[in-house]
């Protein structure tokens, strides 16, 4: 019988401020960033305390090996443990064949296509089936609209009125779009599935990209900034968010949305809140369950 496994792909990242300047490097493939934009994402590090990325990641991986019995592993592209040392392991396992699958769930070359390559330049001595996008996965959706639902309700007590929302995704340069990325057709797409499976009415949802990069360019827009300012400008108080985009927490969530959307809200005199990262939830490890599960099939078949 074939040793089988799941290799859960991920961007990584460093649990603190001082292993920042190596990080980067992996970020931007070696390239380096301006002295200032590394001191800025040091800065935000620190706000945010310890990145807790890499800690809910293994908290996910446990959660996919418990639904589906299959030995899972993570690699990261950009920080421990790393794509090749997890590829190292999974050879010394005896793997034969595993599932890829990018805890990205929309595909972009700057995100999945990046992790694929960190992947397949080690020439893995196993066979590799990779899941090139599961934006749109019944069980994402639901595990999405579970974590909306439970922050909305508390969110609406709290302001006691409805409150508009944003789905957000993370930017990525103008060109990456234009170039025929299929990244805002998926981006948009999850958006809308998870609007539509809270049946909400299209006037009071918004989708804007976030986190545009710090070094400079045109990246893709609507920004959160502008959306914002739109619905102050139509009268609105208050906001809530929910990333669509992103996993689990980590310092696009907690210092981009937490600190960085809070205080621009404040100066137009609105109050945001936001959905709960979908970290340990049990729907989102079954979505990856039932993934591993269809492609394992679908190879036992074809073998
Ligand atoms: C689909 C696109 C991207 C996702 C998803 C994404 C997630 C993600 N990013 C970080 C941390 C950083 N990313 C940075 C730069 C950067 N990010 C993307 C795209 C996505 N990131 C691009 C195209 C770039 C530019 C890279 C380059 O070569 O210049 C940086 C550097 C600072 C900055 O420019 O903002 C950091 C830090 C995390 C933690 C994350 C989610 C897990
Ligand atoms: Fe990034
Ligand atoms: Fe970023």
């Amino acid at each position: 019988m074939t040793k089988n496994a799941v290799l859960l792909l991920a961007h990584g990242s460093p649990e603190n401020v001082a292993d920042i300047p190596e990080y980067m490097k992996y970020v931007t493939g070696g390239r380096g960033l301006p002295e200032s934009v590394v001191k800025e994402v040091q800065h935000r590090y620190g706000l945010i305390g310890i990145s807790p990325l890499r800690c809910h990641t293994v908290g996910q991986q446990t959660g996919v090996q418990r639904e589906t019995g299959v030995s899972t592993y993570i690699g990261m592209r950009n920080w421990h443990p790393f794509v090749a040392d997890t590829i190292e392991q999974m050879k010394q396992d005896g793997i034969e064949h595993c599932v890829a699958l990018c805890l990205a769930p929309q595909n972009s070359r700057t995100s999945v296509g990046l992790y694929r390559k960190a992947l397949m330049e080690k020439n893995p001595p196993f066979t590799v089936d990779f899941v090139e996008s599961w934006h749109d996965h019944p069980l994402l959706i639901q595990a999405f609209a579970e974590n909306h639902r439970a922050g909305y309700e508390k969110a609406r007590a709290e302001a006691s009125h409805d409150l508009p929302r944003i789905f957000t995704a993370h930017s990525v340069p103008e060109r990456t779009i234009t170039e025929g990325d299929p990244y805002e057709a998926q981006t948009r797409e999850t958006a809308a599935l998870v609007a539509k499976g809270l049946g909400l009415k299209d006037a009071v949802w918004r989708f804007a990209f976030q986190s545009q990069g710090m070094s400079g360019g045109t990246w893709r827009g609507p920004t959160v900034e502008s959306t914002l300012e739109g619905l102050a400008k139509e009268g609105h108080r208050g906001v809530f968010f929910q990333p669509i985009g992103f996993v689990c927490d980590h310092v696009e969530v907690l210092y981009d949305i937490d600190i960085g959307f809070r205080d621009f809200a404040e100066k137009l005199g609105m109050k945001i809140w936001r959905a709960e990262s979908l970290n340990n939830s049990a729907t989102f490890a079954q979505a990856i369950a039932d993934i591993v599960r269809q492609r394992l099939a679908a190879q036992a078949v074809t073998v």
